[in-house]
């Protein structure tokens, strides 16, 4: 996937700014960003639902403006909001979805992934939101896509899900499926992505590998000691250096610490939300 000045102008409102992004086939890559940053527009004008104002996407080989039947079919969605039919079971429903696609997975086996074998018989309208969900993704992979794109999969899974659903993930992408997906969840983002770019405001405020976002960030410790009356506070790339300094008489720093920002101090720090 190739996009090159990628912007959206809804009236009155730029909700993306012109963004550039490069994903590998199976490749996962997370888009993070909090509420608004524009990362549902930018996946929707990836899956040829919503029009861009301007800019250049080549998604497997075509621009997704105008991309035909066989394109959808090599691509799978999962939305924030689904819609179904609500009348059907679990596996009616897999089963007419797996109907539509050339070369589907075993509509039994994608519920079994999904973790819903003991609700195939229930109508959609009795699953709980969480279960849901998994069937949004169900529906999502039948269809064997290429490329997938998952946005904000994990909203309202259970702990327990939320780990199934990651283990799901996994295997889909040592299958070779290229994964888009939009998170909030940062540990979400750190188990299952190779790459992953901070949306904030509309414009890519970071890209990099989960381990190296704000890397430099990361590499600064803060070290506080209490020296007499006063705290004391140092930043400092070397704290042990630092701290063998100051515990160069023998004596014992009182009220020692070193800290480092988390991976979400970071992110908030990226995101202009530090408090
Ligand atoms: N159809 C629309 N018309 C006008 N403005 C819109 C429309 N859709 C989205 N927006 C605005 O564009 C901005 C980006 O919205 P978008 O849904 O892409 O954000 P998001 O990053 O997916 O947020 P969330 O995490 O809440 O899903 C928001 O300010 C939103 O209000």
């Amino acid at each position: 996937m190739r996009v090159r000045g990628l912007r959206k102008e809804y009236p009155g409102h730029v909700a993306v700014t012109g963004i550039d992004l490069d994903i590998e086939r199976g490749e996962v890559f997370a888009l993070l960003g909090p509420n608004g940053a524009g990362k549902t527009t930018t996946v929707e004008i990836l899956e040829g639902h919503r029009r861009r104002t301007s800019g250049t996407a080549e998604v497997l080989g075509e621009d997704p403006g105008n991309a035909g039947r066989a394109w959808r079919a090599r691509i799978g969605i999962v939305l924030q909001t689904a819609t179904d039919a609500a009348e059907l079971t679990v596996a009616e429903s897999v089963r007419l979805f797996a109907r539509c696609y050339p070369n589907p997975r075993e509509p039994e086996e994608v519920i079994h992934h999904v973790g819903l074998d003991g609700k195939a018989g229930t109508r959609v309208r009795a699953l709980s939101g969480g279960q849901r969900r998994r069937l949004d993704v169900a529906l999502g992979i039948v269809g064997r896509p290429e490329l997938l794109f998952l946005d904000e999969p994990t909203t309202g899974f259970d702990p327990k899900a939320r780990r199934r659903f990651w283990e799901l993930i996994r295997l889909l992408a040592d299958d070779g499926t290229t994964i888009l997906l939009t998170s909030h969840y940062l540990d979400e983002v750190e188990a299952l992505a190779d790459r992953t770019a901070v949306l904030a405001g509309g414009s890519i405020v970071a890209e990099g590998t989960p381990a190296g976002l704000g890397g430099r960030a990361l590499s600064v410790a803060t070290v506080r000691w209490r020296a007499g009356e006063h705290l004391r506070e140092e930043r400092t790339e070397t704290p042990a250096r630092l701290v063998r300094e100051l515990s160069a008489d023998g004596a014992e720093p009182a009220e020692l610490t070193v800290t480092r920002p988390s991976l979400e101090d970071v992110y908030l720090e990226l995101i202009g939300e530090k408090p």
